[in-house]
Formats: structure tokens, C-alpha cells, sequence
């Protein structure tokens, strides 16, 4: 295709010479380069077809970098990243060295605030134009944008209820295409869809909070957007713009299919079709063994309910929404919540699974320690998307997990070296023999049986299982990290432990394991400090054993993006770099 006027567009600058009547055909364009790039590098789609016009239109009115954009999560922000001179290399977005898929503070100057993890900007944004009052930056703009799906985040009710009385000069944008990654829920989406509608029975909610509210617009019409975005210019103190738009927009089957076309993967850039995946019989991913086991547990156990806050599709808690809709609840963007509501059913004898991706169960932190552990309520977390995540990146690898939870009293911290294990241990959590919350944590993607709906096996706590004997060096892992362990020392005659627990830890098997071999070498796909290695190092000190420790794990620095493969290897927990450290112990 021919971009006309893409091709000479690299800055904000050049898209302010063009006149307003050609912004609909540099939309068409932008559209198309979006879908072409994302079409073979994969990444997510639906999110920034659908705001091309408000990006358009955004970087035409205001003054940006001088004017501030703050985009929530940022997975819409291809357009932007595209219009602010990264179009030569939007081809490596999310690739291993290229560009991040999401704003980034290093990467731009007009990315002003990183993101990832959505319901930020609001906050953010009114920081931003705090300082500009308290300097006296009285003329600078300050404009977030915000899907539908994560202004229901407690954070940013948390920040609309502060600008509201802060007099800043602040622009809050909701981009209401009514669909998160899954369809939006709860009362608030309710209420935005009476306002849509025109059958709005109540105040308006932003009015009521003391915003200048506006719209709703139609998000497709660049000359409305620029019209109102202007006016807004003009007005100074907090002000809303409610702009409708449809995710997917321009490729019909992601208008159609929208929660697909999230992040398709690849498809074929002209018809839109998603390219067929292999056929072959593979390993299932590890949500799929997750979501099908909790619908088989839950069939008999009447007291099992399900909870993802905002994740149904990716965590596969939709079978259990789909056979129980009275038992799992999709909570929306809301981690804090969803994990004292699953406090609150477990004091009430019903054994909550809580499904929540490692990176976003950082935002419930407090709720795991003061509501759950502290009360020791026998909440289960699936934590799902544990290690490296890939092409997402530092914003969502979710790699801290094994430290911030193994200081909390009374959780137990599982991770199963395969589909089995953690169909075991999900089964032995409903048993009714748990008297404590207890975390599994697995990682993103396919296992390795393709065999493994088989009879359920309780299993031990806290026991540990020895994989293979050796002389020597001993290398206890913990979780997935067994299957690169196996293959890493294939060829050696080295012992292997999967610890399966990282709290408690096997103290028998651990002084049976220092008291055996000379050297220890612990592996794990989590951060190296405050994990399961500093586990082992802790019972290493608390008994004076002599022996030489060795610890592999994801170092303390972010982790950017890039294929799961490259990046282990990046960080030298690849199977051949494995086997070489081992290999130097073995000769020492
Ligand atoms: C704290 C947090 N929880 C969950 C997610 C996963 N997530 C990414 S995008 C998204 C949906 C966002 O929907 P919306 O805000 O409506 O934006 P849209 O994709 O429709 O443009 C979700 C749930 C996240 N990034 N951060
Ligand atoms: C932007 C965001 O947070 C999600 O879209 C995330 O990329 C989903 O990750 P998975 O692909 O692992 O479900
Ligand atoms: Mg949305």
C-alpha cells in the first residue's frame, strides 16, 4: 500500500501541517500499517484499530511533548508510537532489542508515563498536573486516556476522586468501546451503557465528582474529537470526555470477534483471518489444564467458586463461568477486590480458587497478608503467568512472586513441575485437609503431557520428590524449571530434586540433600533475591552446612521483552547454559 501521507510523517510537527480534511485518509493509512506490522510480529490489535481517530486526534490539538498524553495500560498506544517517530521501527515492537509494546518513559519523549498494568493514568496524570500548578506551569495540558474496562480499577476511582477537588488542569478521556479484553462488567458498565443509550436514570457520575463532563462522542469522527478537544483546551480544572468507540475498528472480523482479536497472534494482513495453528496433538497450556480441572473438582465439590478479576479468557476460568455462572464470578479489573472477596467467601466455608496472573496479583498485596494470611483463611490463588512472560515484558513477567509471598505467614507457596502436578495440587487444595490460603503458581503457555487428565493423587505438603540420582551435586528446582533441569543434565550424573514447595520447604530431604552432596545448585524462573534459592540459602545459614550454593534465577534487574526462549537465555537459564554451570562444578 501506498501511504501517502504516512510516509512523510515522523513527528506531531508534520501531522499539524496537514489540513483537518486529510486526517480521515492518514487514519486509513494508520489502520493499515498497524494491521500489517501486527499481522506477522503478533502483539495486540483490537485496542489500537479502534482508537486511530483519538490518537489522530489528540497529537493535532495538543502541543505534545509539551502537553502531556498519559495512555492507560498502553496496549492502544500503536498509533501513538507509530506518530511520534517510531514508524521505521514499529516492525520490532515487542521483539527482543526492538521497541516495547507498551509506552515507555526511556523509549520517548512522548511517552510520559510507563504503563502495563491498567487504571494508572488518571493518577499519574493528575501528579503531573499538581506539579504543573505548584510550578506555575499554569498552560501545560494534561490529558489521560482510559478504557472502559480499567476506569472500574480502584485506582482510578482513587484519582477521579482527588482531581475532583484539586482544581488541576486535567483531562480525563474515557475511551468506552464497552469490551476490556473480555466484555466489561459490573454497574459502572451498566451506567455507561444507559448513557449511550440516552436512558441515563441517574446524575451523572463524573458531573457529581465535580468533573466538566462531556460527550458522549463519536470516536470514529476525527472532526468532532478535534472540535471538542479544542473547546476543552480552553476550559482550566478537571474535565471528562466521554468518547464511544468500537475495539477492532476497521478489520471486520476484529470488530466482530473482539475478545480473539485482542491479540490474534498472526493473520493474514488482507483477508484478517487468523493463519492456522498446528493440528498436531500438542500439550495443553497450563490455564486450560487449570480451568478444566476446576470444572471437574467443582461438579462435586458444591463448594468450590472461581474468581478472576478482569481475565476470563486468558486464565480459562470462562469454563467454569460458562458450566457454574452462579459459582465464578469475573470481578473486572479489580485484583484488591477479588482477593477479599475470596477472603470473605472462605469465612464462610466455601474454597474460593482465585485466579489472578502473578504480575497482577502485586496489586493485592495488602489483601493477601491483612485479609487472607493474617486471618489465615484457606484462600486458593492460581497464579497464573509465573516466570517470564515473553513479549509482554518487564511490566508483566511475573517473576516476584516467589519473593513476595514467601515472607507472608501462613501461606503455603506451591509450583508443580508439570500438568499433573498441578491438577494434583489443585484437587488436594479442595480436600477440606488445608487449613491455610496456599498460592500454586504456574507459567504462560503449553506443558509437556499430552496424557494428563488422569486419576487425582493427593499430595503431600511441603514434600519435596527426588527426580534422579547422582553423585556429587544435587540441583533441587522448583516448578517448570524440573523440565530444563532434566534436559540440562541429561548427560551428567547429577541428582535432581523437585522441591514443589517453596514454603514450607522439605526440611528433611533439604538436611538429607546438604548432608549428601558438596555442592547444591537451586533453579528457579523467579528472582533470584528473595526466592526459592534465598530459601534454600536461609536453611543453608540457619544450620551451618558447609556446602557450596549455587543460585539460578531471573537476576535483580528488569527483564525486558522478547520471545521466553531468548530471553532465558538471555539470563543464562537456558538447558545448554544450565548444563555448562553445572559442568563447572562437576569439574571443580
Ligand atoms: C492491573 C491489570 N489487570 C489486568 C490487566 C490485563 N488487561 C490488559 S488490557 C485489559 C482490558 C482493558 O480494557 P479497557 O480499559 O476497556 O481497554 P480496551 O482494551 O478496551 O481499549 C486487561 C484486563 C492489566 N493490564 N492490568
Ligand atoms: C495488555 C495486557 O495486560 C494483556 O493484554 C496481556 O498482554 C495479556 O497477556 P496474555 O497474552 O499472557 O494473556
Ligand atoms: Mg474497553
Amino acid at each position: 500500500m501506498n501511504f501517502q501521507f504516512l510516509n512523510h510523517l515522523n513527528t506531531p510537527s508534520d501531522l499539524r501541517a496537514l489540513a483537518p480534511q486529510e486526517l480521515p485518509d492518514l487514519a486509513k493509512e494508520l489502520r493499515q500499517y498497524i494491521i500489517n506490522v501486527v499481522a506477522t510480529k503478533e502483539g495486540h490489535l483490537g485496542a489500537s484499530l479502534g482508537v486511530v481517530e483519538l490518537t489522530i486526534a489528540l497529537h493535532y490539538v495538543f502541543n505534545t511533548p509539551t502537553d502531556l498524553l498519559i495512555w492507560d495500560v498502553g496496549h492502544q498506544a500503536y498509533a501513538h508510537k507509530i506518530l511520534t517517530d517510531r514508524k521505521t521501527v514499529f516492525h520490532t515492537n515487542r521483539q527482543l532489542n526492538g521497541i516495547s509494546g507498551f509506552p515507555k518513559r526511556e523509549e520517548s519523549l512522548y511517552d510520559t508515563f510507563g504503563t502495563g498494568h491498567a487504571s494508572t493514568s488518571i493518577s499519574a496524570a493528575l501528579g503531573m498536573a499538581l506539579a504543573s500548578k505548584i510550578k506555575g506551569d499554569l498552560n501545560k495540558q494534561h490529558v489521560a486516556v482510559i478504557g472502559d474496562a480499567s476506569i472500574a480499577g480502584g485506582m482510578a476511582f482513587e484519582g477521579l476522586n482527588h482531581a475532583g477537588v484539586s482544581n488541576a488542569n486535567i483531562l480525563v478521556i474515557l475511551n468506552d468501546n464497552a469490551i476490556g479484553i473480555d466484555p466489561s462488567v459490573g454497574a459502572l458498565k451498566q451506567y455507561l451503557t444507559q448513557v449511550k443509550t440516552g436512558i441515563q436514570t441517574h446524575d451523572n457520575i463524573f458531573e457529581a465528582l465535580n468533573f466538566n463532563y462531556s460527550g458522549p462522542i463519536n470516536g470514529h469522527d476525527v472532526f468532532s474529537l478535534i472540535t471538542e478537544l479544542e473547546r476543552l483546551k480552553t476550559i482550566k480544572g478537571p474535565k471528562f470526555l466521554h468518547v464511544i468507540t468500537t475495539k477492532g475498528k476497521g478489520l471486520k472480523q476484529a470488530e466482530e470477534n473482539q475478545v480473539v482479536y485482542h491479540a490474534p497472534g498472526k493473520f493474514d494482513a488482507l483477508t484478517g483471518d487468523i493463519l492456522p495453528k498446528v493440528t498436531t496433538a500438542q500439550p495443553p497450556k497450563y490455564q486450560d489444564v487449570f480451568g478444566h480441572t476446576l470444572v471437574e473438582l467443582a461438579h462435586k465439590n458444591e463448594r468450590i467458586v472461581g474468581i478472576t478479576p478482569a481475565m476470563p479468557t486468558g486464565s480459562s476460568l470462562k469454563y467454569m463461568m460458562a458450566t457454574f455462572p452462579e459459582r465464578a464470578f469475573d470481578v473486572g479489573i479489580a485484583e484488591q477486590h477479588a482477593v477479599t472477596l475470596a477472603a470473605g467467601m472462605a469465612t464462610q466455608n466455601m474454597i474460593p480458587y482465585c485466579a489472578i496472573y502473578s504480575t497482577f496479583l502485586q496489586r493485592g498485596y495488602d489483601q493477601i497478608i491483612h485479609d487472607v494470611a493474617l486471618q489465615n483463611l484457606p484462600v486458593i490463588f492460581c497464579l497464573d503467568r509465573a516466570g517470564l512472560v515473553g513479549e509482554d515484558g518487564a511490566t508483566h513477567h511475573g517473576v516476584f512472586d516467589l519473593a513476595y509471598l514467601r515472607c507472608i505467614p501462613n501461606l503455603i507457596i506451591a509450583a508443580p513441575r508439570n500438568e499433573i502436578a498441578l491438577r494434583n495440587l489443585l484437587y488436594t487444595a479442595q480436600l477440606g485437609t488445608l487449613s491455610n490460603p496456599i498460592a500454586i503458581r504456574y507459567p504462560r503457555g503449553r506443558g509437556t503431557l499430552t496424557e494428563w487428565q488422569v486419576p487425582f493423587t493427593e499430595i503431600s505438603i511441603g514434600k519435596g520428590t527426588q527426580l534422579k540420582k547422582g553423585e556429587k551435586v544435587a540441583v533441587l528446582s522448583i516448578g517448570t524449571m524440573a523440565q530444563t533441569v532434566t534436559e540440562a543434565i541429561k548427560n551428567h550424573s547429577v541428582s535432581h530434586y523437585d522441591m514443589q514447595f517453596v514454603k514450607p520447604l522439605d526440611t528433611a530431604l533439604l538436611h538429607d540433600i546438604f548432608n549428601t552432596y558438596n555442592v547444591i545448585i537451586t533453579v528457579e524462573n523467579g528472582t533470584i533475591v528473595g526466592g526459592f534459592g534465598s530459601a534454600i540459602a536461609e536453611f543453608k545459614a540457619a544450620h551451618a552446612y558447609p556446602n557450596t550454593l549455587k543460585i539460578c534465577g531471573v537476576p535483580d534487574v528488569f527483564i525486558e521483552h522478547g520471545t521466553t526462549a531468548e530471553l532465558m537465555e538471555k539470563i543464562g537459564l537456558s538447558a545448554a547454559q544450565l548444563e555448562q554451570t553445572i559442568h563447572g562444578f562437576l569439574q571443580a
